[in-house]
């Protein structure tokens, strides 16, 4: 890829190699997150975008290659640094939101603050400070069985961003909406993400959803095929 002399990456991939048994996921792929970035990848079905967003947030290591955060080497970090990494740097949210059934919207968002040690009423705050932002605040007694998959979506992203991650990675976060509740948590997304400056790495299948990023990274069979800027800027 071309590399933009102006920027060091936030994040970079160079010949990331993966496996699952036999089954040869990611074939030498690289790519780089700039700060403040949203980079899309896209791809057909089993082309490996789960298996690279894996890599680089640090929940699976690649066989061969390496990742930088920072300029640091992150592949190889002892599994205690690593997880601190994606507890202090790093949010994710995946298709289905994934958030815990028992607690209510409010407290799932607040997990993530009281688990990094803030005390319980300023992490419930924030908490709802979040929920405001993703327009779900009226949610907020909620539990997830009782919210709409949009609206859940929501929640899951302010879990995601609740800490103030530099980078967060979105696996195909609208992929279980209808096409106006996608755009929505898209717009919000994006819009949550520029206001504070977050990478975002965000897996789609839909063209209307990649038009949301700066720019799109095309996997096929576990190698980049194509990369391009042409993204539409419709998020700004
Ligand atoms: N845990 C696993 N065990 C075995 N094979 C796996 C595992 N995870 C992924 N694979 C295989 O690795 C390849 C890449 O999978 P991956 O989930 O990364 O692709 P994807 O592009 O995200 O697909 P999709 O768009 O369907 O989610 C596929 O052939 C898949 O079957």
């Amino acid at each position: 890829m071309t590399a933009d002399n102006s920027t060091t990456p936030l994040l970079a991939a160079r010949g990331l190699v993966k496996a699952h048994g036999r089954t040869q996921a990611l074939r030498g792929v690289s790519v780089e997150l700039a700060a403040g970035e949203i980079l899309a990848v896209t791809g057909p079905s089993g082309s490996g975008k789960s298996t690279l967003l894996h890599c680089l947030a640090g929940i699976v290591r690649p066989d061969q290659g390496a990742i930088t955060y920072g300029g640091e080497r992150i592949d190889q970090l002892p599994e205690a640094r690593l997880s601190e990494l994606r507890r202090t740097e790093f949010g994710v949210v995946f298709q289905f939101g994934q958030l815990i059934p028992e607690l209510t919207a409010l407290d799932n968002v607040a997990l993530p603050l009281l688990l990094a040690g803030r005390g319980r009423a300023k992490a419930r705050a924030s908490a709802g400070e979040w929920l405001e932002r993703f327009g779900v605040r009226g949610q907020q007694e909620l539990r997830p069985g009782e919210l709409s998959g949009g609206q859940a979506q929501r929640v899951a992203l302010a879990r995601a961003l609740v800490t103030g991650p530099e980078v967060v990675f979105a696996d195909e976060p609208t992929g279980a909406l209808d096409s106006l509740a996608g755009e929505q948590v898209m717009t919000a997304l994006a819009h949550a993400a520029r206001e504070s400056g977050t990478s975002v790495l965000l897996i789609t299948h839909d063209a209307r959803i990649a038009a949301y990023a700066d720019r799109e990274v095309i996997l096929r069979d576990g190698a980049e095929v194509a990369e391009g800027a042409d993204a539409v800027e419709v998020s700004r």
